[in-house]
Order: structure tokens, then C-alpha cells, then sequence
């Protein structure tokens, strides 16, 4: 048994609205992987992971986990895979205790066997103390915690992972993160989590696919990512469009056609060390009497990834459209 993805073409088209929320993705996860499907709201991510742990079909490609296909043999597919969804059917009149006996009692596991798992379990996700309240008083961490622990009672090989940290407070983000890294190292679990995040994909993942309207818009490891994007962005604005034009075109030749975008207003130059660069790029403009109104140094953030990534596929289109 193998615990990779292998995803060819997929497709998923909702009838409602006419909506294709997955659009021809491909790409594959390796054993023992840990894979980020990172971005916004309304990308594609939940419906990914819906089809990958057969919850939903899709409307076209092919998906294999851990060996099997998603479509003919679902049963064989949920047997290895463990699934933490964004809104998950817990009972909030039982306690964290009883709702992990459950689901063990589910797997199979004898009355003895399930109350020793649990025990275990809430020890990983540090709800020991929380065991015997009721779910329905438990804050949101809490509940994430427990939801993490409920997919790991069946020592799953493959993880899914809806965006399990969001609206989390920072001490409960960084306990589902050192769970997840002990679970993918120690236990070769692989793992496929979603997030809105890229300090979470940055910090937990081997490997990045970021996807944008359904599609797979940039796949890399995060320093390979990065190098794409620059580290740091400097955001400049002018008095008048007219002037953005000219520094744009004056930036471009006088350096070595430095990665410089307009977008909504601002002029965005990605560079590997902005506060060196910085410098440079004002002195040009001082030059040229070009007066810059705002200037701005910063990280990019995966709105400016996004931003960058998506004005580059129109570009790209446009120049194929024109040959
Ligand atoms: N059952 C459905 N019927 C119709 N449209 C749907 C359905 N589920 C999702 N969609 C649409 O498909 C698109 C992708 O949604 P999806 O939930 O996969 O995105 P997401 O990346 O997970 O976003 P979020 O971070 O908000 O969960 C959206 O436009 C959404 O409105």
C-alpha cells in the first residue's frame, strides 16, 4: 500500500450556477509528502479534497489515492485516508471522549481497545483535560483539536485536511502544526492539507501547488516559489498615471528589466533585497525627475502572489492571442 495522489485533469463542474470549480488539474503527491493546496476563498480547495476522499464525484480526469481510484473503488480509498473537513458532523451532546470511542467503535476497535486509543489520543492533541465536557461548550480550537484527533483514530497513511487552522488564535495554530510536522516525520504520513495561508503552507509543506479560480496557477517547494516572486516588494505611487507609465518603462531599461507590475493604482517591483534595491530605483527616477508621491517595502503577501501571478497569465495570453 502506497500513500501517494496522483490527480490527471480533473474536473468538477456544479450544475447549480453552472460554476466550474476545478478546471483540468494535475499533479501528484509522493509518499510520505507534505503537500499545501494554497489559496483564496472560493479557489477550488474544498472541492479537491471532496473528490480526492470521495465525498463528491467529478465531472471529469482521474484520481488515484494510495493506489486506488477515487471513482470505482471509493471503499478502498477511505480505508486508508483519514479526512478533517472544514464543518464536520459532531455530536455537540457527547463529550470528546465519547465522540473519539465512537469513531473507533466505527473502525472496529473492541470497547478496551477504543477507550486506550482515545486515552492516546486526546494526550496528541492535548484535550486531556477538556476529555469529559461536552463538544457543544468547547471554543473553535478545541473543537479543530478534536476534529484532528478524530481523523487519526484509524492511523490513517494518507491526511486530508481542510483548512484546519483558520480562525484559530496562534497558540492553538502552532499545536496543530507541531502535530502535524510529528505525524508526517515520524510516521511517514503523507499529508494534503488546504489554507488560505502562506505562512502556514511556507512553514509546514515539501511542496506548494497555489490555485487560483480552479486552477493550478503555480506548483513549487517554498523557496522555489519564492524565488519566483522576489522576497521583498516595493510598492511605489505616482501624482498621475502618466508618470506610473514612465517609471514603469524608466525602471525597466535602466535596470535589468526589473520585475515591475501596475496594479490598481500603485507600481509593484519585486525584488531579492528591497532595502538595497530600494535606493537604487529612487535615484533612477531623482534622475529622470520623475517624483514619486508613496513608497512602500514590504513582504508580499499571497493577494501580491496572487496579483503577480494571475497579471502575468494575462499578459502571457494576450501575447499568444497577438503571434
Ligand atoms: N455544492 C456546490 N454547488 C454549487 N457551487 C459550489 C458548490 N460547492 C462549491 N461551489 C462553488 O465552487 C467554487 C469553489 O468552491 P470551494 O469551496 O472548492 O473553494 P475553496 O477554495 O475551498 O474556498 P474556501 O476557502 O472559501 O473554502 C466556488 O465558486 C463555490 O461557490
Amino acid at each position: 500500500m502506497n500513500g501517494r495522489i496522483e490527480v490527471r485533469n480533473l474536473s468538477k463542474t456544479f450544475k447549480k450556477g453552472n460554476v466550474k470549480a476545478v478546471k483540468d488539474v494535475s499533479f501528484d503527491v509522493k509518499d510520505g509528502e507534505f503537500f499545501a493546496f494554497l489559496g483564496p476563498n472560493g479557489a477550488g480547495k474544498s472541492t479537491t479534497v471532496q473528490i480526492l476522499t470521495t465525498l463528491i464525484n467529478a465531472t471529469g480526469g482521474k484520481a488515484m489515492v494510495a493506489g486506488h481510484d477515487v471513482i470505482k473503488e471509493p471503499e478502498k480509498v477511505r480505508k486508508y485516508i483519514g479526512v478533517a473537513l472544514q464543518e464536520t458532523g459532531v455530536d455537540p451532546d457527547l463529550t470528546g471522549r465519547e465522540m473519539i470511542e465512537l469513531q473507533a467503535n466505527i473502525f472496529g476497535f473492541s470497547k478496551q481497545g477504543a477507550k486506550t486509543r482515545a486515552d492516546e489520543l486526546l494526550g496528541i492533541v492535548q484535550l486531556e483535560e477538556s476529555a469529559d465536557r461536552r463538544i457543544g461548550n468547547y471554543s473553535g480550537g478545541m473543537r479543530r483539536r478534536l476534529d484532528l484527533a478524530l481523523t487519526l483514530v484509524n492511523e490513517p497513511k494518507i491526511l486530508f485536511l481542510d483548512e484546519p487552522t483558520t480562525g484559530l488564535d496562534p497558540s492553538n495554530r502552532m499545536a496543530i502544526w507541531k502535530e502535524l510536522r510529528r505525524l508526517n516525520q515520524e510516521n511517514g504520513t503523507t499529508i494534503f492539507l488546504t489554507t488560505q495561508y502562506l505562512e502556514e503552507a511556507d512553514s509546514l509543506a515539501n511542496r506548494i501547488s497555489i490555485i487560483n479560480n480552479g486552477e493550478i496557477v503555480a506548483t513549487g517547494t517554498p523557496k522555489e516559489l519564492k524565488a519566483q516572486i522576489g522576497n521583498d516588494l516595493i510598492a511605489m505611487t505616482f501624482h498621475s498615471e502618466e508618470e506610473e507609465k514612465i517609471a514603469e518603462q524608466l525602471l525597466k531599461s535602466e535596470t535589468n528589466d526589473i520585475d515591475a507590475i501596475r496594479q490598481n493604482g500603485k507600481l509593484n517591483i519585486y525584488v531579492d533585497d528591497g532595502t538595497k534595491q530600494l535606493l537604487e530605483l529612487i535615484r533612477i527616477l531623482d534622475q529622470h525627475q520623475i517624483e514619486v508621491d508613496t513608497v512602500n517595502l514590504s513582504s508580499p503577501t499571497l493577494d501580491d502572489i496572487f496579483l503577480k501571478i494571475t497579471s502575468e497569465q494575462k499578459v502571457e495570453g494576450e501575447r499568444s492571442y497577438g503571434e
